[in-house]
């Protein structure tokens, strides 16, 4: 089925409506490409471009924006502080603030926007068979754009997230962002300037204790915000994820971009959360490598130029999903005295309050909450859930039949899916399949993982690398469906480990996955309570005053979800094994699941261990 709708974002850019592929679930979304295949490059780069700036914007430039900085009060403070402890004149620290800040800032062009427009349009629709955009997520971001200063808060899976974001800011005429990023982009020739001045400020990455650091970096973005200079991108989990699941939040710049509006210089800030998926993620096989220890390639000119081959291929189709803005001012009502911030000068650095920390850290959670549950999910996502179940193989017909079961289920949790609605089922599923052909393989009727292949005979270490890595290429793809599940498989879990206390078993696989599948904090009541209305309304548990029970038809739903859950239970038993008795003993043949060789899983397990005070850390 096509459908004709009218957007309002292309009816200015000269089209008059567009073909949409109808989505089973997820209607409202339209195709970026579409419209940029009809025309030339050229064209699209130097298309009119006129965007409706925040209202109470200043127009200023990137020196003058500079300059306010190194001009501040606020810096001016935080050097007399240094001048205290250190023995430093007064001019070397302002001269070490100032080279800073030129390490550091942004230099926005809308001429490199243009050049990089150019480039991206034709390297999108390349690798991209469409880019779908949620409209009326648009129209809510110009709007926000409009009243507030706006914080666009994306996840993070691949290097191409900065680049379509400002690329459909551009393509519809919304102002530019400035976007936070690590330092190491700052270093490859030639890029790291054009990223500059397409917008990108620099960020070292360990920052510690460097004061004047800190004081440069957090006036440069409270700057930006309280100028209202342009949207701001950052990105609240700090890195790729490289599971694709979502990463506990960072806190530094959120923290930054809200203080604004604590000391009352600004009447609000919008905070728009977004949320992009990909069917398939062009970095999949190098993620899956750093899991298991292979340094990530280094960030430069020449590796970039190296890696151009990923382009031949086909990434199939992208979600960006815009989020409704989030009013700080509504959220900080009745949790935040804001006059504790009236009761210092503005130009002061304050201490956040405990109450502050807390505030932002469930903040932080809620916006990575919102992204996860915006998410828009493909046949793909689920497939991968079944064949990470069965991994000596499964029948076809049974991984249709499965996908298409775990499909009802998923929609009655609340997953967002884009299934075409003119294709079979079977095409949709052949289709997956031969998208990630570099993950999966069909033979006489039956599918496989695909191992890489390498020159030479495979040693057992090889072996298992191999193996592991098309394990974690697959899991990739199912945590990008994870969190839809993990509330009801908690739960699931829980009513078969501790029958009489399931509340106190769910609290306890909470705290302990909390790295693994991030929860708000000190929400486990609602956590509980959603997992266990979800299980209730699709009639697969019952309720009463004293008892949660499996219903006759709800036991294949449990065994599902607690399947969902085995790989991190397993691995994590694994790890724990590993750390306190390898010594003695030889796990080949016990361990069940590849998912314990991977360095993020091992992380969370260690994080997991000290906060629950399992375990104690020491420098030696
Ligand atoms: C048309 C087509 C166009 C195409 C056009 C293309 C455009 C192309 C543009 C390219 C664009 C690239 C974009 C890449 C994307 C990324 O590179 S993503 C990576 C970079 N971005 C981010 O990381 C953002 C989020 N990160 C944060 O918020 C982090 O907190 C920060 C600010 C970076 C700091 O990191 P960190 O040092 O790891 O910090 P964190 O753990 O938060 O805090 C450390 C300590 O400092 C303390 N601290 C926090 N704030 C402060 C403070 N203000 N003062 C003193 N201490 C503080 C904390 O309390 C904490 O203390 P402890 O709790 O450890 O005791
Ligand atoms: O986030 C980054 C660029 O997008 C840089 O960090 P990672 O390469 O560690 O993800």
């Amino acid at each position: 089925r096509e459908e004709h709708i009218t957007c309002c974002f292309c009816m200015g850019h000269g089209a008059t409506g567009m073909n949409m592929i109808c989505l089973a679930e997820a209607d409202g979304f339209f195709d970026v490409l579409e419209e940029r295949r009809r025309s030339s490059d050229l064209s699209y780069a130097f298309r009119t471009f006129n965007p409706q700036p925040y209202r109470g914007a200043m127009p200023i430039s990137a020196a003058t924006l500079n300059r306010m900085v190194l001009e501040s009060q606020y810096l001016s403070y935080v050097i007399q502080e240094i001048l205290l402890e250190s023995e430093e004149p007064r001019e070397a620290l302002l001269e070490e603030a100032s080279a800073l800040l030129d390490e550091m800032s942004q230099n926005l062009q809308l001429g490199f926007i243009r050049l990089l427009g150019f480039i991206m349009n034709k390297v999108f629709k390349s690798v991209f068979s469409s880019i779908h955009v949620n409209e009326d997520g648009l129209t809510r971001l110009q709007q926000a754009i409009q009243e507030y200063p706006v914080i666009l808060l994306p996840n993070h899976r691949s290097y191409m997230d900065f680049l379509v974001l400002s690329y459909i800011m551009f393509t519809y005429d919304l102002s530019i962002p400035v976007i936070a990023a690590g330092i190491p982009l700052m270093g490859m020739k030639l890029f790291g300037e054009m990223f500059r001045r397409s917008g990108a400020f620099f960020i070292r990455r360990a920052i510690g204790s460097d004061k004047l650091y800190w004081a440069v970096l957090s006036e440069y973005v409270r700057t930006i915000v309280r100028t209202g200079y342009a949207p701001l991108e950052f990105y609240v989990e700090g890195l790729r994820s490289r599971t694709l699941k979502s990463l506990t939040p960072k806190l530094g710049m959120l923290h930054m971009v809200l203080e604004p509006f604590l000391k009352g210089e600004v009447f609000d800030i919008s905070l728009v959360p977004i949320s992009i998926s990909y069917e398939r993620v062009l970095e999949e096989s190098l993620l899956a490598h750093e899991l298991l220890g292979v340094p990530k390639p280094k960030e430069t000119t020449g590796a970039l130029l190296k890696a151009r081959t990923v382009l031949k291929e086909d990434y199939g189709c992208m979600h960006v999903f815009f989020g409704n803005p989030v009013s700080v001012r509504d959220l900080v009502k009745g949790k935040i005295n804001c006059r504790q911030y009236n009761l210092v000068p503005r130009d002061l650095p304050t201490k956040p309050s405990k109450e502050m920390q807390e505030f932002v850290s469930g903040l932080a959670h809620m916006i990575i909450r919102l992204q996860e549950r915006n998410v828009i999910l493909s046949a793909w996502n689920l497939m991968a859930v079944v064949l990470l179940q069965n991994l000596q193989g499964i029948d076809l017909d049974l991984l249709t039949h499965k996908t298409l079961w775990l499909r009802r289920l998923a929609l009655r949790f609340g997953a967002h899916l884009r299934w075409p609605k003119n294709v079979s089922d079977s095409e949709v599923m052949s289709s997956s399949m031969s998208l990630h052909h570099s993950v999966v393989r069909c033979e006489r009727g039956r599918v496989y993982l695909v191992e890489e292949e390498g020159p030479g005979p495979v040693t057992q270490e090889e072996g298992v690398f191999r193996s592991a890595t098309a394990v974690l290429m697959c899991a990739s793809y199912r945590n990008q469906a994870v969190h839809v599940f993990t509330r009801p498989a908690m739960v699931a879990v829980a009513m078969t480990t501790a029958a009489n206390d399931i509340f106190h078993h769910f609290t306890f696989l909470l705290e302990l996955f909390s790295n693994e599948l991030v929860v708000i904090p000190g929400q486990a009541l609602q956590d509980f309570e959603e997992g266990c209305s979800l299980l209730q309304e699709s009639g697969v548990i019952g309720r009463s005053d004293e008892e949660i029970y499996v219903r006759d038809n709800g036991q294949e739903t449990i065994i599902f979800l607690r399947a969902i859950l085995q790989p991190f239970t397993e691995s994590y038993q694994v790890i724990v094994v590993v750390y306190t008795i390898v010594q003695y003993v030889s796990l080949s043949g016990e361990v069940q699941t590849y998912e314990c060789l991977s360095s993020d899983l091992q992380k969370n397990v260690l994080s997991a261990l000290l906060r629950m005070a399992a375990v104690t850390k020491t420098k030696v």
